[in-house]
């Protein structure tokens, strides 16, 4: 049975690549509505979602090596679609009665194509004769290809860099048409979605908006909700999303935990309050977070108390409201699909994140997702359609824990205002040089160490304030940003001007890894 919304979707099928997700932003560019399963459950994916068309990703395995990953057999029997992609390739020629072997030709990076000749994939984009650049990395090789199949590009390292059966609309490249790095990429999956798959563009932010209000509706009914609302924009877009549903039968919490940015509590409250006429309770639990935190020093405790508080104010406030069936969380897809991706495995714990996801187990309540679908840029695009200001929309990630773990140390509330002020400084010269939307995230830490200086012709003895700036796409990786040296001189100086408590700046250049964006 069919049991997925949408009614044109490409499934794309998880071997483990790298840079599997950027074939469902492409697709999604392109307009229409894709998903991404791991190999293990494609199967059964397959049956539920039942495609329009199927991708099938690249690899860190081979297929010549016994018990690799395989597509499962129903899908080339289906009569639909399907376009394999580097190690996508190589599977289908291995299923289908073709030939793959370990290579001496590898081909990492930028290569060129052939276009040997026309094909719908390369229609209006690639005439035959012509050649392209490419982004390639492959180890292996086809070196037969199935039955009904034809050559219709190659490069130095692969004799079929690009093959189609154009009867049973099977298409396979060496190549990875997802990057920006082939420049063209783009275009050949809007050819294979539009018009090899023949799916329309219907996937926008506007149709979204009716089809998740409707389905949040049947999902409540005539329900309480909560929603853990911090101002960030997840959680924000997820309330706003909600309210129009289910309209009062949603309460919005914000916790001031003391440990926010200057004035950030006091803006949430006032645009959700005043433009959105949203039920929201602001509960100042300052004195009890900061209270539990002085004196403890231990980043793991830190993050793992300021957990539990959360937990315990929305259970108070839970209660205050006579109980609320569901909690309201803004999971996004990125987060979904690392759960479930089986390239994660477990891992070592880096730091606990503070999030609400340990919420519903200890609350008894029933989680309502409804940004579970989509990627930041697209809940950005959602929030402008429900009429989020700009200046909310493009504003950088704060932590759940804030100012806390970017006071390493032991936290007092000394500290925590010396901070507070140093980040209003530090961010108002990013703005007012016209860089907050090319940074990712920036911010202050006020470090436990004091130094010697003079000021005024006296001595001081005063902490070190660390400035920090990242550009990054999701918080995974990240780099430092580069400023100019006078931008960082103009800003050091306010800080040590304006902020009693610091006289000395410096600037933190480590990327993530071996760093983390935050410090603690
Ligand atoms: N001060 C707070 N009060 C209430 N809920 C909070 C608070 N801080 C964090 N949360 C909850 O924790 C969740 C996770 O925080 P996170 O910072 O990842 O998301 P966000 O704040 O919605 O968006 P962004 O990533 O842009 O900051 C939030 O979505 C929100 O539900
Ligand atoms: O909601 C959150 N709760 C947390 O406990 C938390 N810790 C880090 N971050 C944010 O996650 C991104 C990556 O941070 P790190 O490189 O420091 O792990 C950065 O954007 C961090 O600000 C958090 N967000
Ligand atoms: N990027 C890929 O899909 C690589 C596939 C396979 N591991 C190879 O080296 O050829
Ligand atoms: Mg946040």
């Amino acid at each position: 049975m069919k049991t997925n919304n949408h009614p044109d979707t490409v499934l794309i099928i998880d071997f483990g690549s790298q840079v599997t997700q950027l074939i469902a932003r492409r697709i999604r560019e392109a307009g229409v509505y894709s998903e991404i399963v791991p190999f293990q459950s494609a199967a059964e994916a397959f049956e539920r979602v039942q495609p329009k068309a199927v991708v099938l990703s690249g690899s860190p395995h081979s297929t010549i090596d016994i018990g690799s990953p395989r597509a499962p057999d129903a899908i080339f029997q289906a009569g639909i679609p399907v376009l394999g992609i580097c190690y996508g390739e190589q599977t289908m020629c291995a299923q289908l009665g073709g030939k793959v072997e370990g290579g001496h030709h590898r081909e990492f990076g930028r290569a060129f194509l052939e276009i040997e000749d026309e094909s719908a994939l390369f229609e209006g984009v690639w005439a035959k004769g012509t050649r392209h650049q490419v982004w390639m990395s492959h180890g292996d090789r086809v070196t037969e290809i199935p039955k009904g199949f034809r050559v219709i590009g190659t490069s130095s390292g692969a004799p079929f860099a690009a093959i189609a059966d154009e009867k049973r609309k099977f298409y396979a490249v060496q190549f990875h048409p997802e990057v920006v790095h082939t420049p063209d990429g783009a275009k050949l999956l809007r050819n294979f979605v539009h018009k090899i798959a023949g799916i329309e563009s219907d996937w926008s932010m506007s149709a979204y908006r009716e089809k998740a209000v409707a389905s949040i509706r049947e999902q409540v009914g005539d329900k309480k909700v909560i929603c853990a609302l911090s101002g960030g924009v997840d959680s924000s877009v997820a309330a706003l999303l909600i309210h129009e549903a289910v309209g009062d039968q949603l309460t919005c919490i914000l916790v001031d935990h003391g440990l926010m940015r200057k004035n950030e509590a006091a803006d949430v409250v006032a645009m959700f309050r005043e433009h959105y006429n949203l039920p929201l309770i602001l509960v100042d639990a300052a004195d009890r977070f900061i209270g539990a935190l002085e004196g403890e020093a231990d980043p793991e405790t830190k993050r793992k108390t300021i957990g539990r508080l959360f937990i315990e104010v929305f259970e108070e406030e839970a209660k205050k409201l006579g109980g609320a069936e569901f909690l309201a969380q803004g999971t996004l897809y990125p987060d979904v699909i690392e759960s479930v991706s089986f390239t994660g495995g477990p891992s070592v714990t880096i730091k606990s994140h503070h999030n609400v996801g340990g919420l519903p187990d200890r609350m008894n309540m029933k989680l309502v997702e409804p940004l579970r679908e989509l990627f930041k840029d697209e809940v950005r695009v959602l929030g402008k359609e429900l009429g989020l200001p700009d200046h909310f929309i493009g504003r950088h990630p704060f932590p759940g824990p804030g100012l806390a773990i970017r006071c390493p140390g032991g936290v007092t509330r000394e500290k925590l205002e010396i901070l507070r002020e140093a980040d209003a400084v530090y961010l108002d010269e990013i703005r007012k040089a016209g860089l907050y939307d090319a940074i990712w995230q920036a911010f202050a830490v006020l470090l436990p160490v004091q130094t010697v200086g003079v000021m005024g012709d006296g001595r001081t003895y005063e902490f070190v304030c660390a400035l920090r700036a990242v550009t990054s796409v999701d918080g995974m990786t990240a780099d430092f940003y580069h400023y100019d040296m006078s931008f960082l001189g103009r800003a050091a100086t306010r800080i040590i001007n304006e902020v009693r408590g610091i006289n000395r700046v410096v600037y933190d250049v480590t990327s993530k890894p071996p760093g983390t964006i935050e410090w603690e």
